[in-house]
């Protein structure tokens, strides 16, 4: 299988697997090289502006719509989709999860996939929704496409191999990866077991966030994303093919391999991401800035600068401030805030939340440091100090994150949460310095 990706963000690609396969000129030639089929999978209206149409031109050995007939009832008990509101009794407050454990029977990644909490509302393309999974088996002859939303892979342990309609993309814990709406795909698992996180999104689709005054460069680059080269099977053996629709399942059989894309073109494309290639900007003399200038990629929601979601990340970095409380501050927010960590030790919670664990913030729900976190950073000889060995990882919506019951009854819920904020004290004692003792 070839691993070979082309460099750059939305670019408009072209990649053939065997020579002369793409058509050049035009897209719908009489006849196509080999006898391949042309079909266009649209991302965007026709009609959008053009810095937001998106299309990609796809050369396949049979079209997508030789499928046997009308789709049959499929399920996927662990997927749920917004609005799944009120599914749950846990009483409000702040969340955090130890990891989900790894499945002990055969799972597929489909299968693995459970909902952590669901945002918005799918039939009118709003919103999102977090997943874990965690799977120990490859999809073989199932494939699957999901006509809700692109979906963002985030590893966590182990790799994924990701065979896209365009081309397979591998993708291990430090690195994520997008897979477009409506892009058939299949996952296999090249080092064994893998869990991580997942962000479906409903709405408009991932974007670079603007830089604004920080200029052309730094935080995600564009030549840092990778979009895979054309690479086909000819597999003539039964395969199902499952689709997510509007938050049902389906399923339909197929005589073939529906990976049988030859030759394509266009900007309509997954891609993968090495999070270590984000450069961080932060603040270089004093103060904590808002997370948001670790934003990776953005989705908008049609409101400026109000995103239907933010992907953030907490990189590697140096922490210079002076005179300053560096890690984060007490917060209270009207976007919620899905929280995991990929590997190392998070600087606002230094013990209880782990690689692969979870926390959520929900709107307007008070967080911050935990007390330990709070004495350590108010008492600090604040030399410049390196944050190393950890990633840790946002997804931040406008709307509010209904939890589903999975979430709500999972055995790794921390049921003592909000007692790492029990021994904050009152520094107040009417003097200007307060008493630290
Ligand atoms: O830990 C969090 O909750 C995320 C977060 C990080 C940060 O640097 C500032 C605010 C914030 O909510
Ligand atoms: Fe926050």
């Amino acid at each position: 299988m070839t691993l070979q990706y082309m460099p750059g963000f939305g670019n408009d690609f072209e990649t053939e697997a065997l020579p002369g396969a793409l058509p050049q000129g035009q897209n719908s030639p009489q006849r196509a090289p080999y006898g391949l089929y042309a079909e266009q999978l649209s991302g965007s209206p026709f009609t959008a502006p053009r810095g937001t149409n998106e299309r990609s031109w796809l050369y396949r050995i049979r079209p997508s719509v030789k499928h046997s007939g009308r789709f049959a009832a499929h399920d996927l008990p662990g997927w749920k989709t917004a609005p799944n509101v009120g599914d749950h009794s846990l009483a409000l407050g702040q969340l955090r999860w130890d990891p989900v454990p790894m499945p002990e029977a055969p799972t597929d990644f489909l299968a693995g996939i459970h909902t952590i909490t669901t945002a918005g509302d799918v039939h009118t393309q709003v919103g999102m929704a977090t997943h874990v999974y965690a799977a120990n088996a490859d999809m073989t002859d199932d494939y699957f496409f999901n006509a809700d939303a692109e979906l963002l892979l985030v590893p966590q342990v182990g790799a994924l191999r990701v065979v896209t309609e365009l081309g397979a993309m591998e993708v291990a814990p430090k690195e994520i990866c997008v897979i477009p709406r409506g892009m058939v795909f299949q996952v296999a698992l090249p080092d064994g077991p893998a869990r991580g996180y997942i962000c479906e999104n409903y709405g408009a689709k991932f974007t670079l966030p603007d830089r604004g005054p920080i200029g052309a460069n730094c935080l995600a680059n564009p030549r840092d994303f990778k979009t895979p080269v054309a690479w086909y099977e000819d597999k003539e053996t039964p395969c199902r093919l499952i689709v997510k629709w509007c938050g049902t399942f389906h399923v339909t059989e197929l005589g073939h391999s529906p990976l049988d894309v030859v030759a394509w073109h266009g900007n309509y494309a997954p891609y993968k991401y090495d999070l270590t290639t984000f450069s961080p900007v932060g603040a270089i003399l004093f103060d904590h800035p808002d997370p948001s200038i670790f934003t990776v990629l953005t989705a908008p929601s049609g409101e400026a600068g109000t995103a239907n979601i933010d992907f953030v990340i907490f990189p590697e970095r140096w922490m210079v401030a002076e005179h300053s409380f560096r890690p984060p501050w007490y917060h209270r927010n009207i976007m919620s805030e899905f929280m995991g960590l990929i590997y190392g030790r998070y600087d606002a919670k230094e013990e209880g939340f782990v690689p692969g664990g979870i926390s959520l913030h929900n709107m307007m729900l008070p967080h911050g440091p935990d007390a330990a976190g709070f004495d350590k950073a108010s008492r600090a000889n604040l030399k410049p100090e390196k944050l190393t060995g950890t990633m840790a990882f946002m997804f931040e919506t406008r709307f509010p994150q209904h939890l589903t019951r999975f979430a709500a009854e999972l055995d790794t819920l921390q049921d003592n949460y909000l007692t790492c904020w029990t021994d904050l004290k009152k520094r107040f004692d009417g003097t200007i310095e307060g008493n630290w003792d």
